[in-house]
């Protein structure tokens, strides 16, 4: 068995008011570009889950989250080619600021009924059902 390297990456499922959840489109020339993911990105060392996703989430959509609104909801786990991804994936109903694309990137709020008709990561599809089911 040869063992793949462990990423951690956290993710959000932000919900709106409506109880729409913000997908974000992942840029030209990043891996698996095009495809609509849940914001965040890799935990770095000696980063606590919650930090990292503070930063992304400043980073990624200009907004401020406090550590206390985040929850955790489901996570990932899944083998790609070259990694073996886990991702803990956190839910958050109340922000701070104006979601915006701050890396030029494309927004979606999508019902959960209809994640399903974005194109996703693979390690993303089981959490379609999560979503629907928990939130
Ligand atoms: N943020 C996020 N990443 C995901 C999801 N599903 C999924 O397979 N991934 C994978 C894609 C990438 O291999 C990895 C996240 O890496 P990334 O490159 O976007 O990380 P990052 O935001 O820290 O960006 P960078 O600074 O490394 O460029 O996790 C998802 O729903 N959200
Ligand atoms: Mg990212």
């Amino acid at each position: 068995m040869t063992t793949k390297k462990m990423v951690l990456v956290v993710a959000v499922a932000l919900v709106d008011a409506d109880g729409r959840v913000l997908l974000a489109q992942r840029p030209e020339g990043k891996s698996m570009a095009g495809l609509w993911e849940f914001p965040g990105g890799k935990v770095h060392e000696g980063e606590t889950p919650e930090a990292a996703l503070i930063r992304e989430l400043q980073e990624e959509l200009g907004i401020d989250v406090k550590e206390s609104c985040l929850a955790p909801l489901t996570y990932a786990s899944h083998t790609y080619e070259t990694f073996h991804l886990l991702m803990p994936l956190y839910v958050c109903r109340r922000w701070e600021g104006q979601v915006r694309g701050m890396e030029g990137q494309q927004l979606a709020w999508v019902r959960p009924t209809r994640l399903g008709d974005y194109p996703m990561p693979p390690a993303d599809k089981p959490l379609i059902a999560m979503i629907c089911d928990l939130l």
